[in-house]
């Protein structure tokens, strides 16, 4: 017989409710935006790679010191094979030697690995301390300074140790997209158009119709779109924080475009594997019939307007397959895929089958050309 059971006590976790974005274009707002940190009573260490070191830590560093009780400084090789354990160990020697205590906050500035790995470290040094996000990569402001997922790649398996640990602040400075290469803001994009696919044809029809403006960098054009794009990841990421449905779609293009990064060795960058990912996924659903011949081919097109590849060279039908199923995607023994019902509606699928995956890559391998008549 079942007894009736009466909660004792309810736990509040504590958890940080909410966080502001700005989106600004110089650095000299951060004065006013970390106000709300007490930082005359904290330290803060910014984190930042190499790249990002030599073209922004001067000017952060200037603006924080007016603010925190002490700056100190940890850097580290641009690029994602930085994105690992060795690099955390080496960043909590740094805080220990530092010594950074719980009150103590970290910066990620830079790109997506820097705010990935800071926010791991600040997710679990001391059990967990405050940082803050200030992204300087297209890919960064738009999707992943946003959301909290944190984490780092762990023996060639991507991103696969992590925590959720929101920032307690984003602070984006539009203007240091102009000294990204052009292959750094392609990758962006490779998420910008993710972000239209999932979720808002007319945003995607937009992106179309403003590719000069936005391939020119042009301020305005990249305003509203990195604003646009924080918008759609807020609300998925608000419903859903911690992925137990409706944020998957933010992982369209990226079973097969993790599979990619994984095969490459790293070598590959993360919104060029998204993008293939994505075309593979469309191809899926174009097969299905989900997806119109116009809206195939206008996926792709795309990717050429702004300069993302729509061939995948030297690469093994199986093994894709192989390492799609290594990833974090498997559940219950099922492949998560993100397909597409047309442009701007995506959907969680779990009945892609080894044989739709091998088909997609192959046509990408083909050029595609057989299929196009
Ligand atoms: N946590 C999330 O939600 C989330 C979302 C998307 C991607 N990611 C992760 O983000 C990473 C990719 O991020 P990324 O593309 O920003 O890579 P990245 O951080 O490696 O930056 C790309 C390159 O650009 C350089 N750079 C950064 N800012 C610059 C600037 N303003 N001017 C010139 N060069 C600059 C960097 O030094 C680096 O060499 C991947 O590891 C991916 O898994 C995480
Ligand atoms: O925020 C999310 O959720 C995303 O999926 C955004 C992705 O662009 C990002 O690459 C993310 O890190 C992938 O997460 P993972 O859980 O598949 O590793
Ligand atoms: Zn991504």
């Amino acid at each position: 017989m079942s007894e009736e059971i009466k909660k004792a006590l309810t736990v509040k976790t504590g958890q940080r409710t909410s966080y502001d974005i700005y989106l600004e274009e110089n650095f000299d707002g951060l004065t006013e935006a970390v106000k709300t940190l007490e930082p005359e009573k904290r330290k803060i260490c910014i984190v930042t790679d190499s790249t990002v070191a030599s073209l922004y830590l001067n000017p952060v560093k200037a603006v924080l010191e007016k603010s925190f009780a002490g700056v100190s400084i940890f850097t580290f090789p641009s690029g994602e094979p930085s994105k690992n354990l060795d690099t955390v160990r080496e960043l909590y020697r740094h805080l220990i030697e530092a010594h950074f205590d719980r009150k103590d906050v970290l910066a990620a500035l830079g790109g997506g690995v820097t705010g990935d790995l800071t926010g791991y470290a600040a997710a679990t040094y001391l059990r967990g301390i405050d940082f803050i996000q200030i992204p300087t990569t297209l890919l960064a402001q738009v999707d992943s300074s946003i959301g909290g997922k944190t984490g780092v790649d762990f023996d060639g398996y991507k991103n696969m140790v992590g925590a959720f640990h929101h920032p307690s602040l984003v602070y984006a400075n539009l203007s240091t997209l102009k000294t990204l290469t052009a292959e750094q803001f392609a990758c962006g994009m490779g998420e910008v158009l993710k972000h239209g696919l999932i979720k808002n044809a007319s945003y995607y029809e937009w992106c179309i119709n403003q590719m000069f403006e936005i391939q020119d960098r042009e301020v305005e054009a990249l305003k509203t779109m990195v604003l646009e794009s924080m918008k759609i990841k807020k609300a998925v990421v608000e419903k859903d924080p911690t992925e137990k449905g409706e944020r998957a779609l933010l992982n369209l293009g990226h079973t097969v475009g993790h599979a990619i990064e994984k095969i490459q060795n790293f070598q590959m960058l993360h919104g060029q594997c998204v993008a293939l990912g994505y075309l593979c996924a469309a191809y899926i659903s174009w097969k299905r019939g989900l997806l119109t011949n116009e809206e195939f081919f206008e996926i792709r097109d795309m990717n050429v307007g702004f300069d993302l590849p729509i061939f995948l060279d030297a690469l093994d039908e199986n093994e894709v397959v192989l390492a799609t199923k290594s990833d974090k995607k498997m559940e219950h023994g099922q492949i998560k895929f993100i397909l597409l019902k047309s442009i701007g509606h995506a959907y969680v699928d779990f009945t892609v089958t080894d044989e739709e995956i091998r088909a997609a890559v192959h046509y990408f391998l083909d050029n595609g050309e057989e299929d196009e008549e």
